[in-house]
């Protein structure tokens, strides 16, 4: 058993307010690309807080409107060191942070302040969820989806590289955290650690990705890295993210074997990332209807928290919170 758990109640909050399964938003940075953005970039959907920030806002709402209970900020790939290879001042990297938080903030308010005067609306409150991707979005190399950092990487390299950025985006008031496509054991240790000893307040998802459906991407067992995971009463829901939808079912039953954590899953299309072209291959993915009927089985299974990754839309999102809330 995890320590005694502090930061849940906004979260279990929206969970029971949105009927037992709260909807995640779907892919931010395919739907900044739908709108003509380009991100063939180091610092990947980052770049258009500097770019295009009220892009940025526009996707939030976007998303608020197919019906998310939760947006995912614009800071996956935005990173302190990533900003100053730039040339930024670390004023200006820590600020662009902040923005990522404030921005999503504001369209939430926005929406909310609309659709709150609208008789019988059949949505949320929405949470703001600040994205920390893994060291290996940073790294810009696909090893996200490997796991392998080299033999360079150890658990100090790790907290170092996140402390300062989570240190900001808590600062900046999202009502929780969102660490995303954690690929390894050791990224798990450390962000466990970070937790602790940053004495973070609000509730915070661990989601990994999986290339084989069975395993993290490094190989390593899902037992071994939610051992860490259920020791620690500041992670409040487990999970994965950006991996096939088709691996998403058999993951949810075996999650719930190893943790009595809440379970979030938000997969990607199926299509699969090419780290050094940086781009999206061509491959077998799926249509907004079959993810909508996926989705009611994650629900079925035991997910509480469900939405989509790269590759999927505000349509995507749409179809899947019209079955999860029976919205007509
Ligand atoms: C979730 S992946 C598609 C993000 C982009 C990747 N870290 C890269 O920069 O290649
Ligand atoms: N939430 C991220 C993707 C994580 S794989 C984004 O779309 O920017
Ligand atoms: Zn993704």
């Amino acid at each position: 058993m995890g320590k005694e758990n502090t930061t849940a109640s906004s979260l279990d909050d929206l969970i029971e307010k949105a009927g037992g399964c709260a909807v995640i938003d779907g892919g931010f940075a395919t739907q900044l690309e739908t709108h003509g953005a380009s991100i063939n970039d180091p610092l990947w959907s980052a770049l258009y807080l500097i770019k295009q920030p009220h892009l940025v806002k526009r996707v939030h709402l976007e998303y608020l409107e197919a019906g998310a209970d939760i947006l995912v900020t614009s800071s996956y790939q935005a990173t302190i060191p990533g900003f100053l290879s730039r040339g930024l001042s670390i004023e200006e990297a820590e600020s662009l942070l902040e923005k990522s938080v404030t921005l999503a903030v504001e369209a939430r308010d926005k929406f909310w302040d609309a659709v709150k005067k609208v008789p019988g609306h059949n949505y949320n409150r929405a949470l703001v969820a600040a994205s920390i991707g893994s060291y290996g979005a940073y790294l810009a190399d696909g090893s996200e989806y490997s796991g392998n950092y080299g033999p360079g990487v150890d658990l100090e390299k790790l907290k170092d590289f996140h402390r300062r950025r989570l240190q900001v985006l808590v600062e900046s008031g999202p009502d929780l955290l969102a660490f995303e496509t954690i690929p390894n054991k050791l990224e798990a240790q450390a962000l466990v650690e970070l937790l602790e000893e940053e004495n973070i307040q609000i509730p915070s998802w661990i989601c990994f990705s999986s290339v084989d459906g069975e395993n993290a991407p490094s190989g390593e067992s899902f037992k071994e890295c939610l051992d860490i995971i259920n020791k620690s009463g500041k992670v409040n829901a487990v999970g994965i993210n950006c991996a096939p939808p088709q691996f998403v079912e058999n993951l949810i039953c075996y999650f719930k074997e190893l943790t009595k954590k809440a379970i979030v899953v938000y997969p990607n299309s199926g299509e699969v990332w090419d780290g050094r072209a940086k781009k999206w291959l061509p491959s077998k993915c799926l249509g907004d209807g079959k993810f909508e009927s996926f989705a009611t089985r994650w629900r079925d299974s035991g997910a509480k928290l469900i939405g989509g990754c790269c590759r999927t839309t505000p349509s995507t999102i749409q179809a899947v919170s019209k079955v999860l809330k029976e919205r007509s």
